[in-house]
Order: C-alpha cells, then sequence, then structure tokens
C-alpha cells in the first residue's frame, strides 16, 4: 500500500509541528538503507518510523531493528510489522529514549524530524553508535559539510571532527506527503576511531566558541576561559574560519588551562 493510501484508511492526519512528511518514493528509501551497510547481526535504530515507508526495507535486512515513533496514532499502520521478529517499535519521543540500552556499534537510519535535528544529532554522537544515515534538511546538511572560511557553524565543526561525514544525495520535495517547503538531504556519519577527546567536552567548548559568530575567537573565548593561555594562536580570526585541527588544538591548549 502507498503511504496515502495508509493514511486515508486509518484516518491519520500529519502534524506539521512533528515534522511528518512521510517519504513515499520506495526507490530512494531501498537506497537510503543499502547505503547502511545493514547485515543481520546489527541493531539499527529508527528514529520516526512514521508509515514505515524505510522500516519496510529495515526490517528485510535481517538485522534487529528499533524504532523509536512519538506518534502513537500511527500504531495501528505499523502494526503490520508485528509479523517479524526482529522489530521492536517502541512509541515514546526519541528525546527521551535511553540509547544506552543499545548495544555497542549500532547504526541509525532516519528520516527525522527537521525542527529537532540539532538535539538529535547531539544524542546520537553522544552515543555509542558506529554509523548514522540520515536524511536532513538540504539547507542544515549542506552546512554540516562547509570547509572552514565558509558560513559554517558549530555543529560543523563537531561532526567534521568526530565522524567523517559524506553526502549520499539529495532529495527533493516532490518524494513527500505532504509535500514540504524544503528540500533533504541524505547524510553519512561514521565514527571515526581516532578522536581521543570526551565528545561531550568538545560540543560544549566548540558551541561556546561559537557563542558569538561574528565576533573573534578572543571575543567568544573570554567569556569563558583565561585568554592568556591561547597566545600561539591567532585569535582575531572569526570561529568559522579555523581549520578542524586548529579547533582540536585549541580545545587541547583549553583543557591545559585550568
Ligand atoms: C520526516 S517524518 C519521517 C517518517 C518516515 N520515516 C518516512 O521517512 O516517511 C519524521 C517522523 O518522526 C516522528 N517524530 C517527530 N518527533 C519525534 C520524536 N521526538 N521522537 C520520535 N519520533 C518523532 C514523526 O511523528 C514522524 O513519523
Amino acid at each position: 500500500m502507498k503511504v496515502s493510501d495508509f493514511l486515508k484508511e486509518y484516518n491519520v492526519k500529519l502534524l506539521k509541528g512533528l515534522g511528518q512528511n512521510f517519504l513515499t518514493n520506495t526507490h530512494i528509501a531501498k537506497k537510503i538503507v543499502e547505503r547502511a551497510d545493514i547485515n543481520e547481526n546489527d541493531v539499527v535504530l529508527e528514529i520516526g518510523p512514521g508509515a514505515g515507508t524505510l522500516t519496510e526495507f529495515l526490517v528485510l535486512t535481517g538485522a534487529k531493528i528499533i524504532a523509536v515513533e512519538i506518534d502513537k496514532r500511527l500504531k495501528p499502520i505499523l502494526e503490520r510489522f508485528n509479523k517479524y521478529d526482529n522489530i521492536e517499535i517502541i512509541f515514546v519521543d526519541f528525546l527521551k529514549f535511553d540509547v544506552s540500552v543499545l548495544p555497542k556499534g549500532f547504526k541509525v537510519v532516519a528520516n527525522i524530524p527537521y525542527s529537532i535535528t540539532g538535539m538529535i544529532l547531539k544524542k546520537i554522537l553522544f552515543s555509542d553508535f558506529s554509523k548514522a544515515v540520515l536524511m536532513v534538511q538540504k539547507e542544515v546538511g549542506d552546512r554540516l559539510l562547509l570547509p572552514p572560511g565558509a558560513d559554517r557553524n558549530f555543529l560543523s565543526v563537531v561532526v567534521q571532527s568526530y565522524t567523517m561525514v559524506r553526502k549520499v544525495f539529495d532529495v527533493s520535495k516532490g518524494n513527500f506527503v505532504p509535500r514540504p517547503k524544503v528540500d533533504s538531504v541524505v547524510l553519512e556519519f561514521e565514527k571515526t576511531e581516532d578522536f581521543k577527546y570526551d565528545i561531550k567536552e568538545f560540543w560544549d567548548f566548540v558551541s561556546k566558541c561559537f557563542g558569538a559568530k561574528r565576533k573573534t575567537l578572543q571575543n567568544n573565548l573570554k567569556r569563558f576561559t583565561r585568554i592568556e593561555c591561547f597566545s600561539k594562536f591567532d585569535l582575531k580570526k572569526r570561529p568559522q574560519e579555523l581549520e578542524n585541527e586548529e579547533f582540536l588544538e585549541l580545545f587541547e591548549t583549553f583543557k591545559g588551562c585550568k
């Protein structure tokens, strides 16, 4: 059955506030799932299965699928997966879901609700995931990939420092119901083994460095640390101009500066 048929049959009106633009193109869903390179020993988290377009392909991989959906109205539509024993659908707000119950190295595949992208990324990055294939709003995804000098934000720095992040493909508005105002992009994040810091501390540090993006590093740093420690850096630069490696050096210096 098509997504629109499910919605009609179960009389579900999609809610903008929950980012409910459901993917209708099954070729795209298949390609997203293939990109995650899933085998039957994997545990895969899906955030927001919606009407189950991605879930259909996830469940066929034979991996253990944990799908976390906030909207209980979708229960009757998702009940068709009850016939599989490798899927568990949990109706709860993902932001309140305890990801520590998932085994180390779990994967994430999701077309996420765009209004909470930052919070979802934070939760994934702070978890024991190994790889995530996520559809996000195109503008947000493209910004995550920006190199130094461009209009990037603290999330671009954190994500590029902590993971190998790559663009998979663009997805245009016409592939969803209802049709959203924005285009989308699928990104792949692979955790790198060589990041030697505490990701939570690094996230906090980079976010503070970008506190006032238009201001110099000096002006940002002096609000929360002793500026004398950073004499070897060019603090006249703005945070978005720094190379990722420079941010790591800056963080190293910050840690030694307390
Ligand atoms: C963009 S839709 C994607 C639906 C489906 N995966 C697809 O690709 O068609 C986002 C989904 O996330 C769900 N959602 C929104 N906020 C959520 C939250 N905090 N926790 C879990 N699911 C959420 C929505 O109800 C919706 O099903």
